[in-house]
């Protein structure tokens, strides 16, 4: 069988999953695009051989489409997913699932009405080797009592549009999912610390770089570094302090340089490039699921409800500087692995 999917938001997300369909994915081809840029529609149906909708929700409806893959921006998530639910079709969405805990909430109260898991989530990095063998590690109690974690989030830089609160509910994103997946843990307190200085590179509303402190139930302490404007490259760490050994992951580079200054790793520039593999490996596991006909699986609404909660208390942070606490109500049976 082929999965005919529909893809909804055709910008840099949208397109790089457009060509891995065409170009990697096994067991579905793209049927249908949409987008509310007209031209960028026309484009793209035509690059691709698919259908062109200029409304989300015709193209969710239409019986031309299996599943459908949501890359519109974070507060257009929520109606596109409702829809889709309403229509009884897998959904693969990018992260983070919606902008605000509220909206997060309809989703996973809707998604349970159906008594199934309808919705992939696009966190990534679960998919990342690397991160799979950091969390096998741990599990396999090499490093012992986790105590400390230290991340950074650096990316090259952003655009005008990306706000301050964009730092929290859409790049820390990525850490807060990470963190729950490699410690099997929720975080229950968040504190924003704005340091002193900021880089020049950034726009003036910015305050770049940020550092955010999390703490977990059982009291691991981490600390992120967010610095989107960093200039030379994106480049995501990840360290694990446990009481018996420290591990981390390595900068994953596909080559290395030898050069008058002396050796070196190169760097990736983009998600794109540092996360390829781990995103071909996410869109062909939502496909395989949809193929197979089974409930899906891999990161879900809950996790993205979840981000979404800290994301808040993140934000309040963010305002007035103390530590804000997290409460998570109690998860659905729908969600218990
Ligand atoms: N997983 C990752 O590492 C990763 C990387 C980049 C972006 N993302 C996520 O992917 C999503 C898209 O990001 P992007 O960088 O491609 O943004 P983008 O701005 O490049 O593209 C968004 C597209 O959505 C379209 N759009 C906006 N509202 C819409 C609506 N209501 N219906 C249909 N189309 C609509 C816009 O016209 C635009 O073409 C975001 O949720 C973002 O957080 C995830
Ligand atoms: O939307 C993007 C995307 O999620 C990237 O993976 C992340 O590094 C960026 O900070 C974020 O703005």
């Amino acid at each position: 069988m082929t999965v005919n999917i529909g893809v909804i938001g055709l910008g840099m997300m949208g397109r790089d999953h457009l060509r891995r369909f065409s170009e990697v994915i096994s067991g579905a081809k793209v049927s249908a695009v949409c987008d509310i840029q007209r031209e960028t529609v026309d484009e793209m149906a035509k690059t691709f051989a698919a259908t062109p909708f200029y409304d989300a929700d015709a193209l969710i409806n239409s019986q031309q489409v299996d599943a459908v893959v949501i890359c519109s921006i974070g507060p257009a998530h929520k109606e596109q997913i409702l829809a889709a639910f309403k229509a009884g079709k897998p959904v693969f969405c990018e992260k983070p699932l919606t902008p605000g805990a509220d909206e997060a909430r309809q989703i996973i109260d809707a998604e349970v009405k159906t008594g199934k898991r309808l919705l992939q989530l696009g966190f990534m990095r679960r998919f990342d080797a690397g991160y799979q063998k950091l969390k096998q590690t741990i599990e396999a109690g090499e490093l012992g009592d986790i105590l400390l974690m230290h991340c950074a989030h650096r990316n090259p830089t952003v655009p005008e549009s990306y706000t301050l609160e964009m730092a929290i509910n859409d790049s820390a994103t990525h850490e807060i999912d990470i963190i729950r997946y490699l410690l099997n843990e929720d975080i229950v307190a968040v504190r924003v610390d704005r340091p002193g200085k900021k880089t020049s590179r950034a726009c003036p509303h910015l305050q770049d770089p940020l550092i955010v402190i999390f703490e977990t139930e059982s009291g691991v302490r981490i600390d992120d570094e967010l610095f989107v404007n960093c200039g030379y490259g994106y480049d995501i760490r990840c360290e694990v302090v446990g009481e018996q050994a420290i591990a981390g992951l390595t900068g994953q580079a596909l080559t290395y340089a030898r050069a008058p200054y002396g050796y070196g790793q190169n760097i990736a520039h983009s998600c794109m490039e540092r996360f390829a593999v781990a995103y071909d490996r996410e869109v062909q596991h939502f496909v395989n699921r949809v193929r197979d006909g089974k409930a899906l699986s891999g990161p879900s609404s809950w996790d993205g409800y979840v981000v979404a909660l800290v994301c808040d208390a993140g934000l309040a942070s963010l305002k007035d500087g103390e530590k804000h606490r997290v409460i998570i109500p109690p998860r659905p049976a729908l969600y218990q692995d």
